[in-house]
């Protein structure tokens, strides 16, 4: 299975936005990528005042990337987006799964929401206009089962316990937008951690650089492997990295170190 992440600055044009995921899916296409991931809230990331309405899941979005998948023939997991949330004042934080034809295989809704005070550095009250989802999910890509999951989620080891206990997962995704502030200390070690802890590949794929209004993402898109490897990063600025997953290393990291199997709680 060879996996592209696709690192973006989407801003506040949303076609503009989506003609850039395109580009990112089509040169992860030609480097011969049977699944593709693309970062949190591909579809804007600006002022709120600007945010385009809201879309249910087979929107103009959904259908964008549905479209997208199917022309390049790639499994699509198109990042986040704003889905039209439960009441008018909340939207869901959602991200799609596309099979090779284009066919909706998951939808995933973010649990937890980035409700965050730094003096100085970052406010952050997600909860007033995003209502969280409550269902972990597994898809199965080809036979690989593929956890779900979106940015500040990646705080939360527990979810990821479940994907991999209850759901088989062995690769475990985080489409992002994680801030300058918190990424440079925290992204890396937090993704190589879920990664050793979960024994699973981790795929990684975060915005980059500023958006309006005044929010700097961290960037640094990466594939770890089981054992906490680091296979593949995408430097600063938007770009694709592109990694094959060997899943007899995953069996043989599983077997040899059988932490998952010597878990008493
Ligand atoms: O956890 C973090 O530091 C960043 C999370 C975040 O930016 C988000 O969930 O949108």
């Amino acid at each position: 299975m060879r996996v592209a992440v696709c690192q973006l600055n989407a801003r506040d044009d949303r076609k503009a936005n989506l003609a850039a995921a395109e580009a990112l899916v089509e040169r992860a296409a030609s480097a011969g990528a049977d699944l593709v991931l693309l970062p949190e809230y591909v579809d804007y990331l600006g002022p709120a005042a600007g945010m385009p309405a809201p879309e249910t899941v087979d929107g103009e979005v959904g259908r964008f990337f549905a479209g997208v998948a199917r022309r390049l023939g790639v499994w699509l997991i198109a990042g986040s987006f704003h889905e039209a949330g439960p009441d008018p004042a909340h939207t869901w934080n959602t991200s799609l799964v596309f099979d090779r034809a284009g066919a909706l295989a998951a939808t995933y809704r973010k649990i937890h929401l980035y409700d965050v005070e730094i003096p100085g550095r970052v406010s952050y009250l997600e909860s007033a206009t995003v209502a969280p989802g409550d269902e972990p999910v597994v898809v199965d890509v080809e036979g690989l089962p593929v956890g779900l999951s979106i940015c500040y989620d990646l705080r939360f080891p527990e979810l990821y316990r479940r994907l991999v206990t209850e759901g088989g997962a062995q690769l475990l995704v985080v489409p992002a937008a994680f801030m300058m502030h918190t990424g440079r200390d925290h992204w890396e070690v937090l993704l190589r951690a879920r990664a050793i802890e979960n024994q699973c590949f981790v795929a990684a794929a975060g915005q980059t650089g500023d958006h309006d209004p005044g929010r700097t993402c961290y960037g640094r898109s990466m594939v770890v492997d089981p054992w906490g490897t680091v296979l593949g990063q995408v430097p600063d600025g938007p770009g694709v990295t592109v990694v094959d997953l060997d899943l007899d290393r995953l069996r043989s990291i599983r077997a040899e170190l059988p932490s998952l199997a010597n878990r008493r709680l």
